[in-house]
C-alpha cells in the first residue's frame, strides 16, 4: 500500500535520510524506531507527504506522492491520510468535538452530521465527557485522545502518529496507545508510528529500526 524507494534527505550540511527503501502492507502496523536524531520524523513526514525528498520515491497505492505538488498533496492527506503527532495540536479555541468535526467539515460534510460523527468518535476514545470543553480545560491524555479521534474521523486508509504517546505518563501512554491500536485495527487501517520506546514498538506487527539516516534492521514479529 506504501512504498519507498531510497530516500535521501539533507537540512543544510545534515544528511537525515541517506538511502532508506521499506513498505508497508494494508492493515500493518508499522513502528519505525530509532535514537534521537536517527531521521525517524523526516521519513515520516516524507512518506506522509508533509515533506518530500531530494531524492527517491515514495508511491502511495498507484499515486506517485513524492511528485505530488503541494495542493495536491495536502488533498491527499486531507482524503487518505490521518496524522497524530506528540503534542496533540488541537485549536484552543474549538471545543474537542469542533476540534474532531473539522476534517469532516474541512470535507464538505454538513454540521449536524460531522459533530455527531465527532461525538462518536470521542466515545469510541473514552473522552465524551470532553465533548464541550476546550484543550486548556482538558488533561495531556485526555487531549491527545482528542487528537487521535481528529485523525480517525475521516477514516483515513493510513494513520501516521509521530510519538503520540511521548506526551504523556506510562500509563496513560500504554492505554492511549492501545485504544488507537484497536481502533485502527476495527477499522482496517495501516499504522505507521515513529517511537523512540521499545514497549510501544513491541504493540506494531512489525519494526523498522533507523540509524543516522539508514535502515538497521526490518524485522517481524512473530
Ligand atoms: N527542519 C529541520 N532543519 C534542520 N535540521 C533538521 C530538521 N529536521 C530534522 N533535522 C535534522 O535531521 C536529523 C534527523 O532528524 P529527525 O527529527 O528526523 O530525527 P528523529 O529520529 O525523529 O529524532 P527525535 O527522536 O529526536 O525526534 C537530525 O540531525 C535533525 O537535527
Amino acid at each position: 500500500m506504501l512504498r519507498a524507494y531510497d530516500l535521501v534527505k539533507w537540512f543544510g550540511e545534515t544528511p537525515a535520510l541517506r538511502g532508506v527503501s521499506f513498505s508497508v502492507a494494508a492493515g500493518e502496523t508499522v513502528a519505525i524506531t530509532g535514537p534521537s536524531g536517527s531521521g525517524k520524523s523526516t521519513l515520516l513526514q516524507c512518506v506522509a507527504g508533509i515533506m518530500t525528498p531530494d531524492v527517491g520515491e515514495v508511491w502511495y497505492e498507484e499515486t506517485p506522492v513524492h511528485a505530488l505538488s503541494e495542493t495536491r498533496r495536502a488533498l491527499l492527506r486531507r482524503e487518505h491520510f490521518g496524522v497524530v503527532f506528540q503534542f496533540g495540536q488541537l485549536l484552543e479555541e474549538l471545543t474537542a468535538e469542533e476540534n474532531v468535526a473539522l476534517p469532516l467539515l474541512l470535507a464538505g460534510r454538513a454540521r449536524e452530521e460531522a459533530l455527531t460523527a465527532a461525538r462518536q468518535w470521542l466515545a469510541r476514545l473514552d473522552v465524551a465527557d470532553c465533548a464541550r470543553q476546550r484543550p486548556g480545560q482538558m488533561s495531556a491524555g485526555q487531549m491527545q485522545r482528542v487528537a487521535v479521534a481528529r485523525a480517525l474521523v475521516t477514516s483515513p486508509k493510513v494513520l501516521f502518529a509521530d510519538e503520540p504517546t511521548g506526551a504523556l505518563d506510562s500509563y496513560e501512554g500504554a492505554l492511549v496507545l492501545r485504544i488507537l491500536l484497536s481502533a485502527a485495527r476495527t477499522h482496517g487501517t495501516t499504522v505507521v508510528l515513529v517511537t523512540h520506546d521499545p514497549r510501544v514498538a513491541a504493540h506494531a506487527d512489525r519494526e523498522i529500526a533507523v540509524r543516522d539516516g539508514q535502515l538497521e534492521a526490518a524485522m517481524v514479529r512473530a
